[in-house]
């Protein structure tokens, strides 16, 4: 069984003048060990369709199930906190706080000891390949492909089994990208993560083990 299932799920913006159909009536099973590509032209319904998977919005109809159950039943803070983790082309990492800081933040928020938050923070930015060097620094001060590490590591310290990258690698050049791309395979294949990348660039696609194609809200496997 998949980790996460969407049961014909629709989602539309609507505003004073217009209603924008952006998801229409989506199934889809992610799958832990797998990375499962979405590619898809712009405005097609990827990062909509994401947050969706994120519990960032709720479906309009149809149903999202987290390990079997309802996520409408999960407290989204919850399911957004402890269940899936979101990584952004921007890396969305606080300015304001080292790389320390910043991977210890939300284990803080979710009230663990800042003794052991450290501890877990330092274990995941080594594991990305990063040093403890890098712990005392400003993102600032890191090049854009170790600030995606960071952005990981972060996500990966909350202990969710599944990570969801919208255009993980769109800020990065060729070389920086293959290593996050490497990274979120390893993450995928040798801890068993359900990785989810949705992305323009077709070498992605071509690397991940599931591929799926959004056109003008609708998703079909390719
Ligand atoms: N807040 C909003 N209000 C109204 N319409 C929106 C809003 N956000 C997105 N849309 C519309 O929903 C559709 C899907 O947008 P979405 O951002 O999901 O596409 P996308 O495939 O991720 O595009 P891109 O690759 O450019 O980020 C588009 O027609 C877009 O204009």
């Amino acid at each position: 069984m998949g980790i996460l299932k969407l049961i014909d799920v629709s989602y539309s913006y609507q505003n004073q003048y217009q209603t924008v159909h952006a998801v229409k009536n989506v199934n889809l099973e992610i799958e832990q060990g797998k990375v499962h590509a979405i590619i898809g032209k712009s405005g097609s319904g990827k990062s909509t369709l994401l947050s969706l998977m994120a519990g960032l919005t709720l479906p309009k109809s149809g149903d999202i199930l987290y390990e079997g159950e309802s996520i409408k039943k999960i407290r989204l803070e919850e399911y957004r906190r402890d269940k899936a983790s979101v990584i952004y082309q921007t890396f969305n990492l606080f300015p304001l706080m080292t790389v320390l800081e910043n991977v210890i933040f939300p284990l803080e928020l979710k009230g663990m000891k800042h003794s052991e938050a450290k501890e877990i923070a330092i274990k995941h930015i080594e594991s990305v390949g990063l040093s403890k060097d890098h712990c005392k620094r400003f993102p600032n001060m890191l090049s854009g492909g170790e600030r995606q590490r960071v952005a990981i590591a972060r996500a990966l310290a909350t202990g969710s089994k599944l990570l969801l990258g919208d255009e993980p690698t769109g800020s990065l050049d060729v070389a920086n990208g293959d290593i996050v791309v490497k990274l979120l395979t390893n993450l995928a294949h040798k801890d068993n993560l359900a990785v989810v990348i949705v992305t323009h660039d077709l070498s992605i696609a071509q690397k991940a083990d599931v591929v799926f194609q959004m056109q003008d809200g609708r998703l079909s496997l390719m």
